[in-house]
């Protein structure tokens, strides 16, 4: 059978669809997921395939991968990440990945348990210390623990001093966005406030990265045996036949690291402290697993990580409702057909997380906030590619682990130790940059938690996200 060519909204429907794309990303997806599976949108010669079905996804991100690059948007990121290994391609992403993977194997990142739990417990002290002054951006002090966390894990640095470090990666990723919603029709000279500010972003990440480089790179001796994944990185651009080339792929490698290592898992601790506010049931069955696992108010180890089985599955169902990674672009290289239907050379395919978590013919009331879906013997049931936050085939997160690990150890710290109340009126609504962030942050009141431990709750509440 010749292949199909799936459906799309009629042309009169395109200026709409237009403008969705400029307010309301969201809404956007959600009504190519509910016209089908496979949708083409047709501008001209240009086409837009969006694919929302678990074996779709499994032929566009693993089986037929080699046939795929980044997608739209990859212009802009490239402002910001260069050749890092989220924007890279052939040769140089495979070497690149080859290069920093061993730094990001299941052992070495367990061995950092230590210090992961060290900094999550030093965020619940100063959280502790700030109770009952007023809310709290729970977002920004999140952010704060992840960029401390992978200064330490990953870089063997220290990164506090450098507290620019997340408002100008906020302000290189809108110029980004903006770039991307407007196509390009407003020209970079035009002396606007958000272009100054975005060159000025991005002229102190550089800093930034050029002082982290030069610290680093000075304390590291020949045959020191570091291994860490920057220690990786100043090796091989050392090695590069092209000193220039090797010291600006260097540096657009750790900008990359330091972005995509950050504001993932920020987001994913964000989202999980604002769902967990909302359910106190589910909150009261975390505090009750963590101060069970986690006695005598210690700090958690590696293995407990395979013990905090509520906590994980908590955290699961955050990153189903609000995958950090909400889209994942490609652009076919060459012809191919997915599910019966024909992809043109040179068109544009989405896959989105967002809309695939929440497919009604995979999850039952997928609005629904219900941590219970994440027990193995649910999972069993599923397609394994009907939850992808953390992508899928060669190029699948390189940091999954660090992010679970921390994200898993925060949520039971600051639940076993801390009440958190959002709030009133902050709405918690989703805006999908180039990672799902949380419009106006995070305000939250923080007391002490109840030192008694919590009544055994009914297992797993749930309800409406
Ligand atoms: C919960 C936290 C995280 C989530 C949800 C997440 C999600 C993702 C996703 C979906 C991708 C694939 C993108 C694509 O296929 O287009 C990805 C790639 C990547 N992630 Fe993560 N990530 C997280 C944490 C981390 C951490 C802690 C690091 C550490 C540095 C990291 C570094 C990267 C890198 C470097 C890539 C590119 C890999 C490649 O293309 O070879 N991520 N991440």
């Amino acid at each position: 059978m010749s292949p199909r060519r799936p459906p799309g909204p009629p042309v009169r429907a395109l200026p709409g669809l237009l403008r969705k794309l400029a307010v309301d990303r969201l809404a956007m997806m959600r009504d190519a997921a509910d016209l089908s599976d496979a949708v083409l949108v047709s501008m001209g010669p240009k086409k837009l395939y969006v694919f929302n079905r678990p074996d779709y996804a499994k032929h566009v991100l693993a089986d037929n991968a080699a046939n795929y690059h980044k997608g739209i948007g990859l212009v802009e990121s490239r402002k910001v990440l260069g050749d890092g290994l989220l924007t890279s391609e052939g040769e140089l992403w495979r070497a690149q990945r080859r290069n920093v993977q061993p730094a990001f194997k299941p052992g070495r990142i367990a061995a950092q348990a230590g210090a992961v739990a060290e900094e999550a417990g030093r965020l619940v002290e100063h959280l502790r210390r700030g109770a009952g002054r007023g809310p709290v951006d729970l977002l920004q002090e999140v952010t704060g623990l992840t960029l401390g966390v992978l200064g330490r894990t990953l870089m063997d640095t220290s990164l506090s001093g450098h507290d620019g470090i997340a408002h100008a990666f906020e302000a290189v990723q809108d110029q980004a966005m903006f770039d991307m919603v407007s196509q390009g029709l407003v020209p970079s000279w035009l002396p606007l406030a958000t272009q100054r500010r975005f060159r000025r972003a991005r002229r102190e990440l550089t800093d930034t990265v050029d002082a982290l480089v030069s610290d680093r790179a000075a304390r590291m001796t020949a045959g020191d045996g570091a291994t860490d994944a920057f220690a990786r990185m100043i090796i091989a651009a050392r090695a590069h036949p092209d000193p220039a080339t090797g010291r600006r792929l260097l540096q657009e490698e750790l900008v990359t690291l330091l972005l995509a290592g950050h504001e993932t898992t920020a987001s994913t601790l964000g989202w999980t402290l604002l769902l967990l506010a909302r359910h106190p049931h589910v909150r009261d069955t975390v505090r009750e697993e963590a101060r069970s696992v986690l006695t005598e108010g210690r700090l958690p180890e590696a293995e407990d990580l395979h013990r905090l089985t509520y906590t994980t599955q908590v955290v699961q169902e955050a990153m189903r409702l609000y995958p950090p990674v909400w889209i994942l672009p490609r652009v076919a290289q060459g012809p191919d057909e997915v599910g019966g239907y024909e992809v043109k050379a040179g068109a544009d395919v989405l896959v989105c997380p967002y809309t695939l978590h929440r497919h009604p013919d995979l999850w039952d009331d997928p609005e629904r906030f219900d941590p219970g879906r994440f027990d193995p013997s649910r999972v069993a049931n599923r397609p394994r590619y009907a939850y992808i936050p953390f992508g899928a085939g060669p190029r699948f997160c390189v940091g999954s682990n660090l992010g679970m690990m921390e994200a898993v150890f925060v949520t039971a710290l600051v639940t076993r130790d801390l009440d958190l109340t959002v709030r009133p009126g902050h709405q918690g609504i989703a805006e999908p940059m180039m990672s799902l962030r949380m419009r106006g942050g995070l305000p939250m009141t923080v007391r002490p938690a109840d030192r008694l431990p919590a009544p055994r709750a009914a297992a797993a509440g749930a309800g409406a996200a």
